[in-house]
């Protein structure tokens, strides 16, 4: 009998991730940036400038609100797409071993999504708000070395996008509750069903957005898929962030960059994990193809331009772990 897919993909591999350090010259972080970008679409940057308090703050509004009953939080959903949602992801039937808040970025929606998520939706939307305008400045300055890093004439051609007041960026906190005490009998009825220790906490897939700063509590789960198709564990750092490279990026890259492939296993520990993602996207007008100045005459583009609404509906029409970018590919 093949075992569940949860046991066979059990397979990792422990590989280096690139660190970038902001602090550094803008010379050396732009040029490690871009190798970054295209061996691994995956890094981790420190000396970030994000605020401890930032983080700190947002931290413990979403432990409160994750805290509460499970009729308490069902108020604030189901969420559609956004506000609180349980185990189902996305619209197509997919589904995790965890508990989410989806917020646009904009601060009028913020304040909307607030006001169902929380008895101080003041309060809320002040520490949401706070911590978007850090993670974006953060984003922001990615995006312009990436811009320096490829001598782009206008290195701020990527980061306009989602500077952009219309900008389609998406805050997500993920909460994977802590793993449920094993008595002896039932250790030994998971340990037999194969499905103790390897289920999925959120599917694989990629992002589809144009880049995601991701930082999570110091608990593991969050796994990369590289070029073997070997799962490689991220250690879990709360004083990094991690940038996944994302479905937009790829495509105005011309595939110079790939979106990183990546999952998150059930919580495991003891103590409950808590992710939070900023998805920086364009506005939904915004046409993805790569700025006329990276293209040398001789090169083709891989793809047909589309824009960020069209892509996003695509995406929305498709399970998780299904690929997108070739839909748009030019023929
Ligand atoms: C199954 C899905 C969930 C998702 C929308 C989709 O149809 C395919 C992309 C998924 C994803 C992955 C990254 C982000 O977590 C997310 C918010 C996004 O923009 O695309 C989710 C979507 C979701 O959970 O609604
Ligand atoms: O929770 C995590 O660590 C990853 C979640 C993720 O990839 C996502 O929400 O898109
Ligand atoms: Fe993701």
């Amino acid at each position: 009998m093949p075992f569940p897919t949860a046991t066979r993909s059990k397979k990792t591999k422990a590989v280096g991730i690139p660190t970038i350090d902001l602090s550094e010259s803008r010379a050396r972080t732009s040029k490690s940036i871009v190798e970054a970008c295209q061996h691994f679409g995956f890094f981790k940057v420190i000396n970030h400038g994000v605020s401890d308090h930032a983080i700190a703050n947002l931290e413990r509004q979403a432990f409160d609100f994750f805290g509460q009953t499970a009729p308490e939080k069902r108020r604030a959903g189901p969420a559609a797409p956004f506000g609180y949602g349980c185990k189902a992801i996305g619209p197509n039937g997919d589904i995790g071993d965890l508990e989410y808040i989806l917020l646009h970025s904009d601060p009028a929606s913020i304040a909307e999504t607030s006001a169902s998520i929380s008895n101080s939706p003041l309060a809320f939307s002040y520490v949401v708000n706070e911590y978007v305008k850090s993670v974006r400045e953060l984003a922001c300055e990615i995006l312009d070395l990436v811009g320096e890093g490829l001598w782009l004439p206008n290195k701020s051609v990527f980061s306009n996008l989602i500077r952009d007041v219309q900008s389609d960026s998406v805050l997500r906190i993920n909460y994977y509750p802590a793993a449920v005490k094993h008595t002896e009998k039932s250790r030994e009825l998971s340990s037999k069903s194969h499905l103790s220790t390897n289920n999925i906490g959120f599917g694989e897939h990629s992002d589809p957005q144009i880049l995601t700063i991701l930082r999570s509590n110091d608990v593991d789960g969050l796994q990369i898929s590289l070029h073997d198709g070997l799962w490689t564990p991220v250690c879990p750092d709360p004083s990094a962030f991690y940038i996944l490279i994302g479905d937009a990026f790829q495509a105005m890259t011309n595939d110079r960059f790939v979106s990183v492939r990546h999952r998150a296993m059930a919580n495991n520990s003891k103590k409950a994990r808590m992710s939070i993602m900023y998805f920086g996207a364009p506005p939904l007008n915004a046409w993805i193809a790569p700025p006329s100045d990276m293209m040398l005459p001789k090169d083709q583009s891989l793809y047909k331009p589309f824009t960020w609404a069209q892509y996003k509906k695509a995406a929305y029409s498709l399970r998780l772990a299904d690929s997108r970018l070739h839909l748009f590919k030019a023929s």
